[in-house]
């Protein structure tokens, strides 16, 4: 049978590589930085500009479909996930990282109906890899197929993570906590590479074991994670319950063996979800 949403998964990749075009030849000039929630939460008129490229192309095509957009929720838009097609996009994963130069920035672009992801595509546009999964097609870059790493050691295991932009002393200090637990699990290292959605195309790529992290958005991993659990990864809460994409805690990697060891090491603690909070707009 025809996969009905095939014709929507092509125009996901069509139009992630045309942002990443806009986001590479940004990376060239200069880029205006503004900040949101914090001091080093930081967006660019690029951000808000390929998000409404990739919003208003899809419109066109799909004008009956739900966005959840980064950008958007930050002008105001409702963080909901309902039963109907709905694209979640992040215009660019790495807004830091997208400032600095710091050559790992992508575009993501999820699509879920029924509340469950039906397939992501993350286009790391520096390195040129287009990360792409479909729900019971495997996972690609490049076209080439991903599998995550065997290893079962943690000890032996290459660990991803990131320290977020919350500076709240507390905040930061659990940040640290969990990461001197983990090096001294011991791990081989750890790495971040500055984008929760590369971070998880790692972990499917084989590349790291697993990725944690508490303080992404829905945004930042709806896409990677078809991505992960398509390369034959696992996907859970930071505590070892069921992953909620909506709780802005993530654990994803490439075993349940590994995921054990990890979720002993990690100091949980919790955010207001992205649904619950309210929209900006009167
Ligand atoms: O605001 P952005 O760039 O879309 O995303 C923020 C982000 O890059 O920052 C975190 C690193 O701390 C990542 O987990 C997350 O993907
Ligand atoms: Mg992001
Ligand atoms: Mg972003």
């Amino acid at each position: 049978m025809a996969d009905p949403w095939q014709s929507a998964m092509d125009h996901a990749v069509a139009v992630a590589r045309k942002a990443g075009e806009v986001v590479c030849d940004a990376l060239r000039g200069d880029r205006a930085v503004m900040t949101k929630s914090s001091v080093v939460d930081l967006v660019t008129q690029t951000d808000q500009k390929v998000e409404q490229l990739i919003i208003q192309s899809v419109k066109e095509k799909f004008p009956t479909h739900r966005f959840i957009g980064e950008e958007s929720v930050a002008a105001g838009e409702p963080c909901v996930l309902s039963d109907s097609p709905t694209w979640i996009i992040d215009p660019i994963d790495g807004t830091t990282n997208f400032v600095h130069a710091f050559p790992f920035v992508a575009i993501s672009i999820g699509f879920a109906i029924n509340k469950q992801v039906e397939f992501g595509v993350v286009f790391s546009c520096v390195e040129d890899k287009m990360f792409t999964a479909r729900r019971g097609k495997g996972a690609f870059c490049n076209g080439e197929p991903l599998q995550v790493s065997r290893q079962e050691a943690v000890e032996q295991a290459m660990v991803a993570t990131e320290f977020g932009s919350d500076r709240d002393a507390d905040v930061v200090d659990k940040i640290f906590q969990s990461l001197r637990n983990i090096l001294c699990l011991p791990v081989h290292g750890v790495r971040g590479a500055g984008s929760a959605a590369i971070n998880m195309c790692l972990v499917a790529s084989g590349c790291v074991e697993a990725y944690y992290e508490i303080g992404i958005h829905v945004w930042d991993v709806a896409a990677a994670s078809l991505i992960v659990s398509e390369a034959g990864g696992v996907l859970m809460d930071v505590e070892g319950g069921d992953v909620d994409l909506m709780s802005r805690r993530i654990l994803a990697a490439n075993s349940k063996t590994i995921t054990e060891r990890l979720v002993k090491a990690i100091v949980p603690f919790s955010l207001p979800r992205d649904d619950a909070t309210p929209p900006k707009k009167s």
